[in-house]
């Protein structure tokens, strides 16, 4: 095989100079939104093997090739680890996949430019917050219904007033700086793919617009023994912002923005218009019950608990915090595109929809994602971002700030508030009024806001509040001596441990496949330390991630529970009922037997089957209908500018498809209703279509996506539980690493229970209980290892 020493090398790769994109001269002048734009598609270039890779270049799975790389040049093949099967491509795969790669061309001309950038930008902005005020005047709720769409924008609400300013400065921000990266490549005669590439060479840190530049933390210059609550300090110098509370995500590949910088992708390879995302969720994912073989809901609703973990996106919103709206007030038509506010992109409904006709709706309001300053001030597309901490670091618990965090704290031996009730923990009560459907019942506070969506998450959420005060009671009686803050922080940092090897031992292999898990190298070691921590990985989430692939946990609901109960009669329990109404975690014995049921009962499927409790009936309360969280995940998709499915298939490695038979004949008959061509296939639609291989229960796509996020998440931070001292400054000590490495998710789920209707568990929580090999054994016995917490006497 061919040796190529240095990254540059690529760049030199034969016969491989034709540029990236598909781009047309023509493009230049175009206005992106008129009828006739083509998106550019990724071309695919196809691998020669080659034998060690030399040694700049690491064997890595081809998503975790830079973009950049993968696109213009043709890396070799090489065999990764595992069975064989999976080849990968030598790379030198550093941090991000597009950003700053490519070779910066569009050099600014001159200072005067930028100072005409900035006027102008700030002009701009100017007049779009004032043609904002004419929407503050709609009014809100009335009747005492609450619709749908206020839960939904509930998902991306903040727990505090001070953290709703905060981030409405920093979204204005982002907006600003988006006005003047648009005004900037007006005025460089930029392409569209040159904004993509992200090929500005300009920041506003030493303009008069750095005031709308992401704030830089303050970080000792020796690491903190202990993880922050809001993520910054994880990384080093000119990195310490990277996976922290409010910053933005990053991508495997360059946004679709059809301006290249913010306006969303709406149009089809032809010119046309895509489809409408309701359109193919109705003709594309309909309901049926395809229980899972093995797997229980607790696969699910462990996903569901960590993303709230890694992820929560911002929606615009209008100053004062008031939703926008862009429906009509009776949801029978789209407002005018003159009173129409600039971050609408309502959901058109078909006159024939099945569900919707009979309540005469014909728009879904949605509302575009707020866009956040760069890391590093540079001008360029726009970049969504996460509100809380990308790490997987409890921030669901604890919260993703200072002062929630302090909320949520008793201040006393290290534990958490509770709200005690016939003698049991409960979380605490929710000060806020609005955060229920039903005012005065139960509501729950936590570390995310997205506490009480339904009712199985707030068991969740419970069962790790509860595993955090008894941990930190223990540690009391061991070290009667610790201070509030020393327990605490000490307990954070076991719990935070557990769930980390939880996802990485337990969940994570059920749901990408052990082979993918290994070829990742995911998997916990068996014992001591690991040593893959990598500087220069961005740990954040990648928009592919968050708005699309991870996601499929949402076929994977069940819409109806059955619950059995010791004492009264079986309830099924439908989870359109349980939208912000967790008021049964009142009754005694509800806790236990909730618990009870997700490690019972079969998960659903991950395919062309979504329960209408979530595509009809989301968030419905007292209405008659809900909202469709597929059309808003497909919407999401454009929104966040993610590329075609194609395209996603090109970065793993795999040929794009040009059939719509590739997904069976049933799916293609639907798909070729909706969409004109197979380059026009949103990623989310065609990753959840995927058939899945091996033991992986999603398909290629989502898994190569998902297993590359893992992969940043535990290789890009600096404190994950398994980290060597020389890494971790908050290391385990390696007896006590042991003892992590003993936990389950059955032992946490015993060691929690009410022990009313929950005495047996299960050794393993993620499969069904009434399964040969996995019945339940008493809670007290050694099948379900306990960890040993003496090792933390001092
Ligand atoms: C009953 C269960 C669930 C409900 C009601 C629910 C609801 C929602 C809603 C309303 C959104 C925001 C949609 C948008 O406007 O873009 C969302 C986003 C999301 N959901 Fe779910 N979901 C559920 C379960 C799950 C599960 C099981 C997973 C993963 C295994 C999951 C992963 C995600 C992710 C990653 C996002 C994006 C979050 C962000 O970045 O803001 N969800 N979900
Ligand atoms: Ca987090």
């Amino acid at each position: 095989g061919k040796i190529l020493k240095k990254s540059n090398d690529f760049k030199e790769g034969k016969g491989n100079s034709k540029k990236v994109f598909d781009s047309t001269e023509s493009d230049k002048n175009k206005d992106p939104h008129s009828h006739g734009f083509i998106p550019p598609q990724i071309k695919f270039t196809s691998f020669e093997k080659c034998d060690p890779c030399p040694s700049i270049a690491k064997c890595v799975p081809a998503i975790q090739c830079p973009a950049h790389l993968h696109m213009s040049t043709k890396p070799q093949m090489c065999d990764l680890p595992g069975n064989g099967k999976v080849h990968g491509l030598c790379c030198t795969t550093k941090q991000n996949h597009t950003a700053n790669n490519f070779k910066k061309h569009a050099k600014l001309r001159s200072n005067d430019v930028l100072d005409h950038v900035v006027q102008d930008a700030k002009m701009e902005f100017k007049m779009l917050k004032n043609r904002e005020r004419a929407h503050e005047t709609f009014e809100e709720e009335g009747n005492g219904i609450t619709e749908p769409d206020f839960f939904h924008q509930m998902v991306f609400g903040n727990h505090r007033p001070d953290e709703a300013v905060k981030i409405n400065s920093l979204t204005n921000a982002g907006v600003e700086q988006m006005m003047a990266s648009k005004i900037f490549k007006d005025k460089q005669q930029l392409t569209v793919e040159e904004a993509q590439l992200n090929m500005f060479d300009t920041n506003l840190v030493d303009s008069p617009m750095s005031r709308t530049c992401l704030p830089h933390p303050k970080c000792s210059s020796i690491p903190l023994h202990y993880r922050t609550i809001d993520g910054t300090c994880n990384h080093g110098p000119g990195r310490e912002t990277w996976g922290a509370a409010n910053t933005p995500m990053e991508r495997l590949l360059p946004p679709a923005y059809e301006d290249g910088i913010w306006a969303p992708r709406n149009t089809a390879i032809d010119g046309s218009k895509l489809p409408s995302a309701r359109t193919i969720s109705r003709t594309l994912f309909p309901d049926f019950d395809r229980p899972h073989p093995f797997l229980n809901l607790m696969i699910m609703q462990f996903g569901q608990f960590l993303s709230h973990d890694f992820t929560q996106s911002s929606s615009i919103t209008l100053p004062g915090g008031k939703r926008v709206k862009c429906c009509s007030k009776d949801g029978t038509s789209m407002l005018p595109p003159n009173e129409l506010h600039f971050a609408c992109m309502p959901i058109h409904i078909d006159p024939n929809d099945e569900f919707y006709e009979q309540f005469h709706q014909r728009c879904m309001n949605f509302v575009r994602l707020a866009i956040s300053p760069d890391h590093n001030c540079q001008l360029g597309y726009s970049k969504t971002l996460s509100k809380v901490t990308h790490y997987i670091d409890g921030s669901a618990i604890y919260g993703s700030g200072m002062e929630t965090s302090r909320d949520l704290r008793s201040f006393r031996d290290g534990k958490l508030k509770m709200f005690i009730d016939f003698n049991r923990e409960l979380l605490p009560l929710n000060p806020k009024s609005d955060n229920c459907m039903v005012h005065g019942s139960a509501c729950f506070l936590a570390g995310d806001v997205r506490v009480n969506q339904h009712i199985m998450l707030v068991a969740l959420h419970l069962l790790f509040a509860r595993e955090h005060n008894r941990i930190a009671e223990d540690l009391h009686q061991l070290n009667p001596h610790w201070s509030d803050d020393t327990i605490f922080e000490e307990t954070r940092k076991i719990v935070v441990a557990e769930i980390q090897h939880i996802t990485y031992n337990e969940w994570l292999p059920l749901v990408i496949g052990k082979e993918t898990a290994r070829t990742f190298s995911l998997l916990s070691s068996f014992e001591g330390y690991s040593n893959d921590y990598d500087e220069e990985i961005n740990p954040s989430m990648t928009n592919e991630f968050t708005g699309a692939a991870f996601r499929f946990g949402h076929s994977t609901v069940q819409g109806r529970l059955f619950v059995e109960f010791q004492h009264r009669l079986d309830e099924i329990i439908l989870i359109s009922d349980t939208f912000h109404n967790p008021g049964r975690f009142r009754f005694q014995h509800f806790y236990d037997e909730i618990i009870r049921t997700l490690v019972h009962e079969p998960m659903q499927s991950v395919d062309n089957s979504v329960t209408y409790g979530l595509s009809r009936y989301l968030f419905r309360g007292g209405n008659p209908y809900g909202l469709d969280l597929i059309s808003l995940n497909i919407q999401r998709g454009r929104d966040e500018a993610l590329r075609s499915y194609n395209d996603y298939l090109a970065v793993s490695g795999r040929k794009p498809i040009d059939d719509f038979h590739e997904f069976g004949s049933v799916n293609a008959e639907r798909l070729e209703s909706v969409y004109k061509s197979p380059h026009d296939i949103d990623l989310y639609v065609g990753g959840l279509l995927e058939s899945s291989e091996d033991d992986a229960i999603v398909g290629p796509t989502f898994r190569d996506i998902i297993a590359d996020q893992f992969s940043r998440l535990r290789r890009g931070d600096r404190y994950f539980y398994e980290h060597n001292p020389t890494i971790n400054p908050g290391h385990f000590l390696p007896g006590q690493l042991e003892q992590i490495k003993r936990i389950t998710l059955a032992r946490i789920i015993c060691d929690n229970s009410d022990g009313i209707a929950l005495t047996t568990q299960s050794r393993n929580a993620f499969i069904q209980s009434n399964l040969i090999g996995n019945e339940p054994v008493p809670c007290e016995s050694s099948a379900i290892p306990k960890i040993d917490l003496s090792l933390w006497k001092d």
